[in-house]
């Protein structure tokens, strides 16, 4: 169902948290909320859960205003960060664990939605973290919630196991039909998983869109560094050209002049033979295999870290030249 936060503000004792938070999320969407720590995604998480009150604003779940009712009747299933399966019962046991009597069929069902039929005699432990973790999610999703909330789900996952288990979650959700909002801290787990992202900052959603979208045209320069990498220069815009010590280059069209500061993505930078663009001496090269971060001091005393493709033979010690490829995002001051 679709999920309808309206301007919710909450304050702890003195501390304002939420100051006008909004989210929409279409039925089906998996909606990320992503922002630093301590800008208030528990809670607006735990406010649509029930398990906090809002001082003001709404909550609706489909067409259902919910922010006076209780946890268990709003229909919104729950992953906590860490699985929290009872120790002590099987998983099938976990899974239909808020089940009326003789669901056994919604349980395999649920189980088989993540990857896991068959799995339901093994008890907790005998299972890993990853597949702990899809239980937490069939038990979320096995009595047909409107919402699935996940909180930071694949934190106490290592690093290679969440990439699998994130893809894992994702088509779950999405063959479950799931209506989802996951909260993180960690871009690339927004960008790569998300339908839409909701970039959070103190209190509130300062914008909200697919992650290209976002990513192509950040509304300010915290969301700009936030979402994404970018190397920030200063600059003045002129109709449409902003000039920094890279040179004269396009202004992505949001028409702003005056002075201030451009923001470039590390795949806007081309490294060149030198004499070519801006001369600058390579410092670092971090190799990834498909790509690779290549740390670059130009001779105006600026860092900038290019992505470049894995094979290109740079090694730290070497001049290069630097181009940019394609219009940059301008912020007046
Ligand atoms: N029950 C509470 N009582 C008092 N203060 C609280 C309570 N819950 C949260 N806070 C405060 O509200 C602020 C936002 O917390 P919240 O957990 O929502 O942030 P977050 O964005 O989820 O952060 P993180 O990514 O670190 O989990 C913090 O300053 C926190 O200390």
């Amino acid at each position: 169902m679709r999920l309808t936060v309206t301007d919710v503000t909450k304050a702890f004792g003195g501390t304002q948290v939420l100051r006008g938070a909004s989210l929409t999320v279409e039925e089906g969407d998996l909606a990320a909320v992503l922002g630093p720590s301590g800008c208030g995604k528990t809670t607006l998480l735990r406010i649509v859960a029930g398990f906090e009150s809002l001082d003001s604003g709404s909550v609706a779940i489909g067409e259902r205003e919910v922010s006076g009712l209780p946890p268990e009747r709003r229909k919104v299933g729950i992953v906590p960060q860490e699985a929290a399966l009872f120790p002590h019962l099987s998983v099938a046991r976990n899974v239909g664990f808020g089940l009326p009597r003789g669901s056994s069929e919604r349980v395999e069902e649920c189980l088989e939605l993540v990857g896991l039929a068959g799995f339901g005699d093994r008890m907790p432990h005998q299972i890993s973290g990853g597949q702990q973790q899809r239980v937490a999610l069939a038990r979320a999703l096995a009595p047909h919630p409107g919402v699935v909330l996940l909180d930071e789900p694949f934190n106490a996952l290592d690093r290679s196991l969440r990439v699998s288990v994130r893809d894992e979650v994702r088509a779950a959700l999405k063959r479950a039909g799931a209506t989802a909002v996951l909260v993180t801290h960690d871009q690339e787990e927004a960008l790569s998983m998300a339908d839409t992202v909701a970039v959070m900052r103190e209190g509130r959603i300062v914008q909200e869109g697919t992650p290209a979208s976002v990513y192509a045209a950040p509304r300010d320069l915290g969301v700009a560094t936030f979402v994404g990498e970018a190397v920030v220069l200063a600059a003045t815009a002129d109709h449409g050209v902003a000039s920094c010590v890279l040179g004269d280059l396009p202004q992505r069209a949001n028409g702003v002049a005056g002075k201030g500061r451009v923001a470039l993505r590390p795949e806007q930078f081309v490294l060149r033979e030198p004499g070519e663009g801006v001369g600058g001496l390579v410092e670092r090269v971090e190799f990834f295999g498909h790509d690779a971060a290549i740390t670059v001091a130009l001779e105006p005393g600026t860092m900038i870290r290019a992505r470049t493709r894995g094979d290109v033979p740079h090694r730290p010690g070497d001049r290069v030249g630097v181009t940019v490829e394609g219009p940059v995002l301008f912020f007046p001051e």
